[in-house]
């Protein structure tokens, strides 16, 4: 069988997977949309934009053309922006066939259905839900590439499909487990980026470690209460698409949404944070997702709501850090409901 795998698009991530990949594997073909980004990955074997100063292996091959990244691939590995993940993979389904494993790296919602990825790539490929991998965890790009030490997690319902993706990514620097919870790895991996944001507000508006902790503990709370209430493990929340992405997304510098929200906080206008950013921000569109989900589900996520309310209604941060501070009195345990505990105390 043949060695050739496929990553469809050269961002940031697709760009640091494919380097990944090329270590465990003869070829790798890597779809961008644009023929000069292809150009520089073929001949200076850089992607200067997205990872400046990079070398990049040489058997990874750029094309703009689908069939030529597709055919004769055993893994089609889809990492495009949320915003893009249905156009890339309509594009995709001509060449695709049943026994090509197809993997995902997105982390976000389609805005408009609020659908998972997972739900979105089957849709257009025609096949279930199960039979798509999700790989996530505390993994930025920029690292990945110098060969840190990295952990993630592949999801599928199917263990073989997720074990195949095992097999396909893992190697010396890059470890990966396998998770029968697809469910809970992407909403765990979706949701994170809103919490991220609030920690870079945190930052921004010059609060310490205390508020920053406080942030990660309530977010993970209300992270694993609407993913439980949705049907996911709540163990998958401790896990490293859980804890493990929140902690690494919400405490770098690399992270676009940190990055994004320690403007925020510092007074720059929405729409300057984003025209500077030159990479995808996630978190912004997950939080209209993520607050219109808990609406409808009736479960509350009190730090979406007050960040919704700073991206999209005019709320100051520092409004939302004291509508934060003097909620009602809670016990701590509201994290899980008294259904869940009970489940797990039976
Ligand atoms: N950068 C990172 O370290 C990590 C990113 N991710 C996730 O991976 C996903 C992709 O992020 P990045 O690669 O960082 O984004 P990026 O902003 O670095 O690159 C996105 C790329 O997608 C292309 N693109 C956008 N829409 C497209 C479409 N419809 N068709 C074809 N190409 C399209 C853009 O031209 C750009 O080249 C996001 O969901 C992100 O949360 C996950 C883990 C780590
Ligand atoms: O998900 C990530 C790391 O695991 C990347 O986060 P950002 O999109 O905030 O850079």
């Amino acid at each position: 069988m043949s060695d050739k795998v496929t990553v469809l698009v050269a961002g940031s991530w697709g760009t640091a997977l494919a380097t990944v990949l090329a270590a465990n594997h003869s070829e790798v073909y890597l779809w961008t949309r644009k023929p000069e980004q292809a150009a520089e990955i073929n001949e200076a074997h850089t992607n200067h934009h997205f990872l400046p100063g990079v070398k990049l292996p040489g058997n990874i091959i750029a094309t703009t053309d689908m069939e030529t990244a597709v055919s004769g691939s055993k893994a089609v590995v889809i990492v495009a922006p949320s915003s893009g993940v249905r156009q890339v993979a309509h594009s995709l389904k001509p060449f695709w066939k049943e026994d090509m494993l197809c993997i995902h790296a997105t982390k976000g919602f389609e805005t408009e259905t609020m659908k998972r990825m997972s739900t979105v790539i089957s849709e257009e490929l025609g096949c279930s839900e199960g039979d798509i991998v999700v790989l996530s965890g505390p993994s930025h790009a920029e690292e990945v590439v110098r060969l840190c030490p990295t952990t993630v997690v592949v999801a599928s319902p199917d263990e073989s499909r997720a074990k195949a993706a095992q097999g396909l990514f893992i190697n010396n620097d890059f470890r990966v487990y396998t998770n029968r919870d697809q469910l809970g790895v992407e909403l765990a991996g979706a949701l994170k980026n809103i919490i991220a944001l609030g920690a870079g507000l945190s930052d921004g508006l010059g609060f310490g470690d205390n508020a920053k902790a406080a942030l990660l503990t309530r977010g993970l709370a209300e992270i694993s209460r609407v993913g439980v209430e949705m049907g996911a493990n709540p163990l998958t929340f401790s896990g490293l698409a859980g804890l493990g992405d929140l902690v690494v997304t919400a405490t770098s510098q690399h992270s676009r949404n940190w990055r994004a929200g320690s403007m925020l906080g510092q007074g720059q206008p929405l729409n300057e944070v984003l025209d500077s950013m030159g990479m995808v921000v996630e978190g912004i569109r997950t939080t209209e997702v993520a607050y219109a989900i808990s609406l409808k589900l009736g479960v509350q996520m009190p730090i979406t709501d007050q960040i919704y309310h700073v991206l999209f209604k005019g709320r100051t941060p520092r409004n939302a850090v004291e509508a934060l501070m003097g909620r009602d009195r809670k016990t701590e345990m509201e994290a899980i409901s008294q259904e869940t505990w009970e489940q797990w105390h039976s």
